[in-house]
């Protein structure tokens, strides 16, 4: 992996002195908020967000679809309460240009969109985003009819010359460097004029949650979907070409967020809770509570939320990771604070993340005095005493956050570039010092 990048910003990660007991709102999932925002200008008529999530991976995804012509009011929800957005459908038009930042689901959801517009949609973003694998997506739009020009890599940049409609039908794709190529096809295939049978070909497929999810977000706007789950072929999606129903929807806190708050419950032996955490939910997130209760805590699922609490005491864990992967560095850092080891596995495909966080993980817990190796698909962590010092975070929020946790317990770690927790939880900070009762 490349050296990790210097940013002259180092945040000192708050210490724990006692036992956290804090109630932490969570905002919105980024995972909801892009596939309803992708829905809702899909769709036949205007519809609404509540509680949407605002950062800069949701920002990137409303800009995107404003740049194609829909209309993306924010404000106030119907009833006057809290924040909503009002999205208004309208002809997707091109030229456009398409920035995607590091957004797996902007750079990977939008461009199935991109050919329904009538014209060229340029895409681009971040240099991480020129690495990670978008060709499940770009050999299978073409397969189905889109005319695109990239450099040959299989990556951004790339501009889908858009037609005004897509053929769609059948196509084959592997999946295995991200289930993101299902759901980007399955959320435009209504639109498509014969909608879409996807078959994943690869001999594995990570992140089953966040499919799941594509499928439930799709049958609630009136979508006809066939899955391996209720009773499909295994490996095989189908959608059906139909209207997109405008819906209003509330959007579930995001559970990965919450995580670092519970993490912080079950290493200070504290006590938080999480409002709203939903009872039934596709998000990966509620894997945390049996994942969290098997390393040492326990939790409590009441009509306030979930109330996590922990004992003080950390155990290793062995776990397959593959379903939700992006728990992962949460998971790691507990891990290295924990009284026995931990196996981490299924989770190969985090090396094509917003960085390589296999490679991270390992360098930054061992920086801090840690033992962690790398295996063919994760991490062995051997729990040892930690020391402070500089915790980098290659421009990856989830790396911010796996620093936090381990500055809980460890005096004197600094976390280099807090701020690109903006991609998913811009207020991180002062939501941390404010759980641990320090000045916000
Ligand atoms: O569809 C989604 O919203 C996501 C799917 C997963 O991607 P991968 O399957 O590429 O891991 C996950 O890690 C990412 O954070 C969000
Ligand atoms: C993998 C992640 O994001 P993305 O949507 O960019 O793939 C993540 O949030 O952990």
């Amino acid at each position: 992996m490349t050296e990790a990048p210097v940013h002259p910003a180092l945040w000192p990660a708050p210490y724990a002195t006692g036992a956290v007991d804090a109630t932490v709102t969570v905002p919105g999932s980024k995972s909801v908020t892009n596939r309803a925002l992708v829905l809702a200008a899909l769709a036949a008529e205007p519809g609404w967000l509540r509680r949407p999530l605002r950062s800069r991976d949701s920002l990137l995804m409303a800009q995107a679809l404003r740049a194609l012509g829909v209309g993306i009011e924010e404000g106030v929800g119907p009833d006057g309460e809290g924040e909503a957005w009002r999205v208004i459908p309208a002809g997707l038009h091109g030229p456009a240009a398409v920035d995607v930042g590091n957004a797996g689901t902007v750079m990977r959801f939008l461009p199935p969109v991109a050919t329904l517009a009538d014209g060229p949609v340029r895409f681009d973003g971040d240099p991480r985003s020129h690495e990670r694998p978008l060709h499940g997506v770009i050999d299978a739009l073409r397969a189905l009819g889109a005319r695109i020009d990239d450099d040959g890599r299989g990556a951004l940049p790339m501009t889908v010359h858009g037609s005004g409609a897509l053929d769609g039908g059948a196509v084959e794709i592997d999946a295995s460097s991200s289930s993101q190529f299902v759901s980007a096809l399955l959320l435009s295939a209504p639109r498509f004029n014969q909608g879409v049978e996807v078959r994943h070909t690869g001999d594995r497929l990570p992140s089953m949650p966040h499919i799941r999810m594509t499928v439930d977000m799709l049958r609630a706007v009136g979508a006809q979907v066939d899955e391996p789950e209720t009773g499909g072929e295994p490996n095989v999606w189908r959608v059906s070409p139909s209207a997109v129903l405008g819906r209003d929807i509330t959007i579930e806190p995001d559970l990965s967020n919450a995580q670092p708050f519970l993490a912080a419950a079950l290493i200070t032996g504290g006590r938080v809770t999480i409002p709203d955490w939903p009872r039934r939910t596709t998000q990966p997130g509620d894997a945390l509570r049996e994942i969290f209760t098997g390393m040492g805590g326990s939790c409590e699922l009441t009509e306030t939320g979930l109330t996590f609490t922990g004992t003080g005491k950390i155990h290793g864990i062995d776990v397959d990771l593959s379903e939700v992967g992006e728990l992962t560095p949460g998971i790691a850092a507990v891990a290295a604070l924990a009284d026995s080891p931990s196996t981490l596995r299924g989770v190969a495909h985090l090396r094509l993340h917003e960085t390589d966080r296999l490679a991270a993980l390992t360098n930054e817990i061992n920086g801090l005095g840690g033992e962690v190796t790398e295996t063919e698909d994760g991490l062995h962590i051997r729990p040892r005493a930690l020391h402070g010092g500089v915790f980098h975070t290659y421009d990856d929020h989830r790396m911010a956050t796996a620093g936090a946790i381990i500055g809980l317990a460890v005096e004197g770690v600094e976390i280099e570039n807090v701020a690109t927790t903006a991609k998913t939880l811009p207020d991180f900070p002062r939501m941390w010092t404010t759980m641990l009762g320090a000045e916000s």
